[in-house]
Parts: structure tokens; sequence; C-alpha cells
């Protein structure tokens, strides 16, 4: 009889596996040249550059640092950029106005609220307001609705680029066992819509789920998305798994970590990303591609 042995972690010549370290501030940058081509050759067809329109409420420094590196990231594709920065005291109405004349604005193709909002502001009435055909963040009802439903259009950025990174593994994803931590609208539960339409097998875990491990110890593809340092350990990880971390948090002494303990996973897993370089520059990436997606579809 065949002796039939597992090896945790370690290959079949008995040494330590480790993942492939996947690049996502690499792709973000292929991306971004890809976009930079596309906009080269629709304004060379007489086109115009999209638009895209970044709305910030209030100081927070994090908040003016990400807006920032949208209006970079916007510059260095060749699209048009507009930042409009409000007041912290800025009322409900104020803000619904701006959205009204950006809906109506035929150069603006995209408009991104920068999230969180101040406490007074109602955020579900603030994204439900933006047109859904320029809401780039994918968080309008009707965009979740259509992903729910198979029949995305604009797609939530996160989710979406985490995508494109497991797509571009080129590991096949039908039938994986996929376990995403954390149930958030921005992330969690639109990541499970897109790991179902891959065909892969979701299960959706939060804070309160019993007995993670065991969940964790099935899942093919993990995205962790909870925000909290270090949470999934790496022994947890199944060997092999493609593991996707979200989570950026900001420890004490200022070092970027994820969700997931990385040195211990990369020991299992087979595919890992990185945190910083890994989901977070895509996310900006995925951004530019649903304000092309958009520009594209308004003009036919
Ligand atoms: N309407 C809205 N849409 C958003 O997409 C949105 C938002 N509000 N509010 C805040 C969060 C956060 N977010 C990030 C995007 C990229 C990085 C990113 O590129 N991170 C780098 C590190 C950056 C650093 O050094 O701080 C990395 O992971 O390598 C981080 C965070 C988008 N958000």
């Amino acid at each position: 009889m065949r002796e039939l042995r597992v090896f945790h972690g370690r290959s079949k010549t008995g040494q330590r596996m480790s993942a492939q370290i996947i690049d996502g501030k690499a792709t973000a940058a292929a991306i971004r040249s890809e976009l930079k081509q596309k906009v080269d050759e629709r304004l060379a067809a007489g086109g115009r550059a999209p638009g895209l329109a970044v709305i910030l409420v209030g100081e927070d420094p994090a908040s003016r640092v990400y807006v920032a590196h949208k209006r970079k990231d916007c510059d260095e594709v060749g699209f048009n950029s507009v930042s409009h920065d409000l007041p912290a005291d800025t009322s409900q109405e104020e803000l619904l106005a701006l959205i009204d004349d950006l809906n109506g604005d035929a150069a603006i193709d995209g408009i991104l609220v920068q999230l969180p909002l101040p406490a007074h502001i109602d955020t579900e009435a603030v994204i439900e307001r933006i047109d859904p055909r320029k809401d780039v963040d994918g968080f309008h009802p009707c965009n979740v609705g259509r992903l729910a439903l198979r029949i995305p259009i604009l797609r939530p950025c996160t989710p979406r680029g985490v995508m494109t990174l497991l797509e571009r593994t080129g590991e096949p994803l039908e039938g994986k066992n996929a376990v995403v931590v954390g149930a958030s609208n921005i992330v969690g539960r639109p990541m499970a819509l897109e790991l179902l339409m891959a065909r892969c097998t979701v299960t959706v875990c939060h804070s309160k789920t019993r007995d993670l491990q065991a969940h964790l110890a099935a899942a093919d593809i993990v995205v962790a998305a909870v925000g909290i340092a270090g949470f999934i350990k790496g022994e947890w990880i199944k060997p092999g798994a493609m593991v996707m971390d979200v989570g950026i948090n900001r420890r004490e002494d200022g070092r970027l970590v994820g969700d997931v303990e990385f040195d211990s996973a990369s020991e299992r897993a087979g595919w890992i990303t990185p945190v910083p370089g890994g989901v977070g520059p895509m996310t900006r990436a995925t951004l530019l591609q649903n304000t092309f997606d958009a520009a594209l579809r308004r003009d036919s």
C-alpha cells in the first residue's frame, strides 16, 4: 500500500513551502498603463478624457492622503479629476445639491464620495443620490443589486481588484472553497457575490462566527477583511491556499500590517498578497477602470 503523508507547509521533499507573493503594486501599475493607452486612443479618435469627481467632507488626515493619491492616479492615466473639499460642518442638503450638479455635469463620468462621512450625514441617502451610471465605487443599491443578479455594471473597487489578482494568477477558481472573513457593505458582501459569480463555494464569516478556524481549514481561497491586525493566524491557513489580505492596519510603531499574520501564513499559502503593496493599490487602479468603463458606457 502506498503511504499517504500530509506535509503541512512542507513540499514533498520536506522543504518548507513558501507562497508566491502577489505583487498588487505591479499589477496596479500594469492596469494604469493599459488604461493610459486606451485614453490616448480615445483622445486620438476625438473623444474626451474620462472625468472623476472626488468629494471629501471634513479634515480627516488619512482621507486627505487617499484623495491626493486618487488625484495623482488620474493625472497619470490622463483622466480629468475634480476635487471638492468641503468643510466638516457641510449640511446634508449642501452635499446632495453638489451631487445633483455632478450628476448633471456632462464632463463627469464618475463621482466618489470619500467615506466615512461625518456623523450628521446619512451615508445611505448620499450614496443613493449618486446617478448609478456615475457610481464608480459600485456602492449604490442598483449596482449592488445588479452584482447579486449576475448582471453587474459598476462593481465595488476592492472586490473587483481582488478578483483581478486572483484571475491573473492563472489558477482556476471554479469549484474552490472561498471563505470571506468580514461582511461589510463595501468589501465582504460584494466580495462574496464576486466569488459566487466565479463559481466558488462561498462562506461568509464575521466576528460572531463560531470556530472560524474550522472554516479556514477548508478554504482554498481566503479573503480577510475584518480590519484587525494579525487576526488570522498562519497556522489556520490551508496549505496551498490563495490568501488575499484586504486589511490595512497601522501598528503602534507606524508599520502597516494586514489582517493575516504574513510571515507564518506565507509558509503555508500557495499565493498571498502583502500589506502594503497588495490589495490596496488594486483598489485604486480598479477605481480608474470603473471610471473608464463608466465613460465608455455613457458615450454609447
Ligand atoms: N468612497 C470610498 N471609496 C473607497 O474606495 C475608499 C473610501 N471611500 N474610504 C477609505 C477607503 C480606504 N481605501 C484605500 C485604498 C487604497 C489604499 C492603498 O493603496 N494602500 C496602500 C498603502 C497606502 C499607505 O501607505 O498608507 C497599500 O496597501 O499598499 C488604502 C486604502 C479606499 N477607500
